[in-house]
C-alpha cells in the first residue's frame, strides 16, 4: 500500500470568516475523496488547521486568506510577525493560496488607496484591487455567476458581496513575483469570473457589456472577489482542493508526509 498523502491546508485566523471556510473545506474534501485525482485513489487526506504564528503557517501546504477587513488583518499580521512569512509562503515557496473578499485584497500587488496612507499587502496576484466597489455592508447582494472553471454545464454560482473589492486592472507578469512553481518569469493573470452588474445573461454568455472582474487567479494564486464559504455551495472549494493536490503533485514542492 502506498504511503499517505496528508495535505494540510492553514486558514488564517487573524480576523473574518476562518470556521465558515473550515467547514466548507471539510465537506469539500469528502467530495475529492470519493473522487480523488487520479494516483491519490486511496491515500489522500486532508488536514484543516487555523493559522496565526509562523510555525503554524509553515506547517501548511496551503493557505486560505478569508474575508473580513484588510486593513485590520494587515495590521494584527504585521504585529505577530506573520506579514514577511506570508510573503515567503506566496512569493518564494509558491504554495497554493486563495483569497476570499479582504483576501483578494491582501494578495493584490496594489489596492487603489481609499484611505489616505493606503494599506500593508501580502503580494502575489498581479492585479490592482478596488476596494468596497458596490459601497457599504447595507450594499451587500447575492448575484448568480456563471464560472467556466468550474466546468461545462454548471448552474450559475450564487455569490455573495460584501464590501466586496474587484480587480480594476491586471497589471500582469511584472507586477507579482509571478507563481510559477520554477520561480522566474511569472505565470499569466487569468480572469476566472466577471459580474455583469444589472445586465443579462445573455451578455454574460456573449462575452459582451464591461462587467467586473470577480475572480483571477496567477499561476497558484487565486483570489475571488465574494464569499463562497457563506452559502452550501462546495463547488469552488472543491476545484480548489484539486488544484491544490495537482499543484503539490506536479510542482516541485514537498508536501508534508510524502
Ligand atoms: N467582506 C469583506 O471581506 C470586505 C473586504 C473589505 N471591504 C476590505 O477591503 O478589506
Amino acid at each position: 500500500m502506498t504511503k499517505p498523502i496528508t495535505i494540510t491546508v492553514g486558514v488564517l485566523a487573524l480576523q473574518g470568516g476562518v470556521v465558515e471556510h473550515l467547514n466548507l473545506l471539510r465537506k469539500a474534501a469528502s467530495h475529492v475523496q470519493s473522487s480523488p485525482p487520479e494516483s491519490t485513489a486511496d491515500n489522500l487526506q486532508f488536514t484543516f488547521t487555523e493559522v496565526r504564528t509562523a510555525p503554524q503557517l509553515a506547517q501548511c501546504d496551503a493557505l486560505i486568506i478569508p474575508g473580513g477587513e484588510s486593513t485590520t488583518m494587515a495590521i494584527v499580521a504585521r504585529r505577530l510577525g506573520l506579514l514577511d512569512p506570508l510573503r515567503e509562503f506566496v512569493k518564494v515557496q509558491h504554495k497554493p493560496v486563495w483569497g476570499t473578499c479582504a483576501g483578494l485584497v491582501m494578495l493584490a500587488e496594489q489596492a487603489a488607496a481609499t484611505k489616505q496612507g493606503g494599506q500593508e499587502l501580502i503580494g502575489g496576484l498581479g492585479v490592482k484591487v478596488l476596494r468596497n466597489r458596490y459601497g457599504t455592508q447595507m450594499q451587500s447582494f447575492v448575484a448568480g455567476l456563471d464560472l467556466g472553471f468550474l466546468g461545462p454545464g454548471q448552474e450559475p454560482f450564487r455569490a455573495v458581496f460584501i464590501r466586496a473589492p474587484v480587480v480594476e486592472a491586471v497589471i500582469g507578469e511584472d507586477g507579482a513575483a509571478g507563481s510559477g512553481v520554477e520561480g522566474g518569469k511569472g505565470a499569466p493573470v487569468e480572469v476566472l469570473g466577471v459580474y455583469y452588474r444589472g445586465e443579462g445573461q445573455q451578455q454574460q454568455e456573449a462575452g459582451t457589456g464591461k462587467g467586473d472582474i470577480v475572480a483571477v487567479r496567477q499561476g497558484n494564486v487565486f483570489g475571488t472577489s465574494f464569499h463562497p464559504e457563506l452559502t452550501d455551495d462546495v463547488r469552488i472549494h472543491v476545484w480548489w482542493l484539486r488544484q491544490v493536490v495537482d499543484s503539490l503533485r506536479h510542482g516541485k514542492l514537498v508536501v508534508n508526509g510524502a
